[in-house]
């Protein structure tokens, strides 16, 4: 008799505990949904945790982070293509179908073209100084107009053709002299080192600090996860005078504030005209020394780290399927001239993708973008047998966490042999 009280005393209080716990959480989901609401007519939400949302679908056991591409494909094929999440107090809405991604960027872009609150002002990448982080307006298109005149833009492209060949034939040498010598190409670095090059010497024709620059694009990366917590939790935390986060990016932005400082003391008659065309023309916006500094810092990061990926997961692709590899080096050898007129069929199927992003906020560098990763690829596979180091095919696993360009998980590294052949490194005439 006893057990049988005691048995019903726990359901009872399971129960209680069942009936306490369901109210609280549907008051603080009606008290959430009606302080998010606001009176607009928000996308379907999942069901969320209290506190942190809905953090636990991005997190794999135990607490690691899945690629973010793969845990939003899950979310959206369970829940549906248009999705209103929230991460702690961060909202996103996520489309996963080409309609409504189009219907977004053709009829609400202007409310999409910010990119969130800065995390940390101070900083000179994505800092109050940043291009990226610059809310659509008169700021970001002075800076917008600077940078495609002068550096991404058909003609600015154009003018620095000559650079581009130049820094192309350095980088064949380059792995030339490694093959000579037998000694591994780790193919993300080495694109990252001749991207970087070409820019800075597009930016500044004296450009010697390519390594430096390198350091701290790789620095950077290593600091995506970093930037994205802090874009969450900085400004909140320092409200209670906690700066833990500030710490570390600081360290980086710092240190190569002295870099940054270096190339434009060498180029100061270049900055000084370029803040005088673009003086503060109408009294809204102003380009200031520290502006073309963080400029400088975002489009070097930008360039490099994608470019980089870019031509990393295509070489993978490449490698792992030799037919392709025949094909394409058939294509590059023959009469490359053949597939010009293409390039439009090309970019529409790519917007498809989204790879360079779409709308008023869509990559400033697409075209240059294009131009490298095809001139960079199209070297590697003319001009060298490959190896690939530890097996027969390459591993083409997704590097997981929180990245700004999704990563391969494990470096591509190779032993090349140089081909027989009478080399012309050229951009063909057409492309650009
Ligand atoms: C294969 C190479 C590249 C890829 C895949 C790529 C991809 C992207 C993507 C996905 C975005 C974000 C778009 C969005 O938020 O909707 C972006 C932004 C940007 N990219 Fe690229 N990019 C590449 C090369 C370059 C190059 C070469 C440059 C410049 C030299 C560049 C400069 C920028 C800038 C400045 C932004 C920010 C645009 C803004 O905020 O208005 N990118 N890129």
């Amino acid at each position: 008799m006893a057990a049988i009280v005691i048995f019903d005393f726990q359901n009872c209080l399971i129960l209680t505990l069942l009936c306490l716990f369901s109210s609280l959480f549907i008051f603080a989901f009606v008290f959430y949904f009606k302080k998010q609401n606001n009176g607009i007519d928000l996308p379907p939400i999942p069901p969320s945790l209290p506190i942190i949302g809905h953090l636990h679908l991005l997190l794999t056991a135990p607490l690691g982070l899945a690629p973010l591409h793969k845990c939003f494909h899950k979310i959206s094929s369970k829940y549906g293509p248009f999705l209103h999440l929230r991460i702690f107090h961060v909202p996103v809405v996520l489309i996963s179908s080409a309609s409504v991604a189009y219907k977004i960027f053709t009829d609400h872009d202007i409310n999409i073209s910010f990119r969130g609150a800065v995390a940390i002002d101070e900083s000179h990448v994505f800092g109050s100084y940043s291009f990226f982080r610059a809310p659509y307006g008169d700021f970001w298109k002075l800076m917008k107009k600077l940078m495609v005149t002068h550096m991404t833009g058909p003609q600015a492209v154009e003018k620095s053709r000559d650079t581009r060949t130049t820094e192309l034939q350095g980088f064949y040498r380059n792995l030339l002299d490694k093959a000579t010598k037998n000694k591994s190409v780790d193919i993300g670095e080495e694109v990252k080192r001749v991207v970087i090059n070409i820019l800075g010497k597009s930016m500044a024709v004296t450009f010697s600090e390519g390594e430096e620059v390198m350091e701290f694009v790789n620095e950077l990366t290593a600091l995506s996860p970093m930037f994205f917590v802090a874009q969450i939790f900085h400004k909140p935390l320092e409200k209670l005078g906690i700066s833990l986060l500030k710490y570390n990016i600081m360290e980086v932005s710092d240190r190569f504030d002295g870099l940054w400082e270096g190339i434009i003391v060498k180029h100061e008659e270049k900055v000084d005209s370029l803040l005088a065309v673009y003086p503060d023309e109408s009294a809204k916006s102003e380009v200031t020394r520290n502006h073309i500094k963080s400029l400088g810092a975002e489009l070097f990061f930008a360039a490099g780290d994608t470019s980089s990926q870019t031509a990393r997961w295509a070489m993978a692709e490449i490698l792992n399927n030799p037919k392709i590899f025949e094909r394409l080096r058939e294509e590059i050898d023959s009469v490359p001239e053949r597939f010009l007129g293409q390039d439009e069929e090309t970019r529409e199927k790519a917007l498809k993708f989204l790879a360079f992003g779409a709308g008023r906020r869509a990559c400033a560098g697409s075209n240059l973008g294009y131009i490298l990763a095809q001139t960079i690829v199209g070297v590697m596979v003319q001009c060298f047998d490959w190896e690939i180091e530890g097996g027969e095919k390459v591993k083409t696993e997704e590097a997981s966490g929180l990245r700004f360009f999704m990563a391969m998980a494990h470096p591509l590294k190779c032993t090349l042999l140089p081909r027989d052949i009478n080399l012309n490194i050229r951009e063909a005439d057409e492309v650009v």
